[in-house]
């Protein structure tokens, strides 16, 4: 079974985001580990770009520095295989926006991913309309392709991302970009989490806004996993580990 899938059999998984190559290479390594030694049960790995669309101020700082530090996809892959080789059961996903997959090409892109150890892809800018041929390719090569949902996401577009999302659909809380947020729109969220469960038959994680312990408390009843991102990025980029384990420890608390 897929090493994605296999995680959420066993638990609700507490997925963490971080950017590879921020602020250097080596720290994003321990912010790596410093992740999965506290509690991460799945990597989202970030690869930097020039133009995130999706992501809010906290993680376009991250692209930014990372880019201009000209951290490439081959320095992302160094860093999973090594990821790896350290924790082969821990999940890596690569969370990209399209170009990079495009430059280097979608065959050889697949490739070096299955090379070095990653174990599927997130690619927020292709919609799952467009990507057939990509999910072929990933899929040939033992790769998942997540797929996103929105609250503005209806019936049709849930049973397609049923279809092509491998292993857990991501469901993002709220319309808007990432970065950590007070509050969540509970009840919203609540009926659409259990809408896309009943129409797809799949595992739903959430991400967007999430950044304490009572925010992955009332989601993990809710879902079958959670997501974050900026809470971690903005103690990665400023170097604080300790801070990551703390946050961790603290959010994975609300999940058990
Ligand atoms: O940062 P947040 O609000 O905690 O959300 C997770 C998110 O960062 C991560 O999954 C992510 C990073 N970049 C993205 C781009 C699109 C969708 C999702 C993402």
């Amino acid at each position: 079974m897929h090493l994605i899938e296999e995680t959420f059999k066993k638990k609700k998984p507490l997925i963490c985001y971080f950017m590879a190559g921020y602020p250097s290479m080596e720290k994003s390594y321990e912010t790596a580990k410093a992740l999965i030694d506290s509690g991460a049960d799945i990597l989202e790995v970030g690869v930097p770009f020039s133009d995130p669309v999706a992501d809010g101020p906290t993680i376009q700082v991250a692209h930014e520095k990372a880019v201009k530090d000209g951290i490439t996809p081959v320095n992302v892959f160094e860093l999973t295989k090594k990821i790896k080789s350290e924790y082969p059961e821990i999940p890596l996903i690569l969370m990209t926006y399209y170009n990079p997959i495009f430059i280097i090409g979608e065959q050889k892109f697949c490739q070096l991913a299955k090379e070095n150890g990653a174990d599927g892809f997130i690619v927020p800018d292709l919609p799952p309309e467009e990507a057939e041929e990509f999910k072929k390719t990933a899929n040939s090569f033992g790769l998942a392709t997540v797929f996103l949902l929105a609250p503005t996401s209806h019936q049709e577009r849930i049973t397609l991302v049923g279809r092509m999302s491998d292993g857990f659909i991501y469901y993002v809380s709220l319309t808007g970009i990432t970065g950590a947020r007070e509050t969540l729109p509970w009840e919203e969220l609540e009926k659409k989490v259990s809408q896309i469960k009943q129409i797809t038959g799949k595992k739903v994680a959430v991400g967007f806004g999430v950044s304490k312990k009572e925010h992955t408390q009332k989601l993990s009843k809710i879902s079958d996993g959670v997501i974050v991102g900026s809470a971690i990025v903005k103690l990665q980029g400023k170097g604080d580990i300790e801070g990551i384990r703390k946050l961790v420890k603290q959010l994975k608390e609300g999940m058990e």
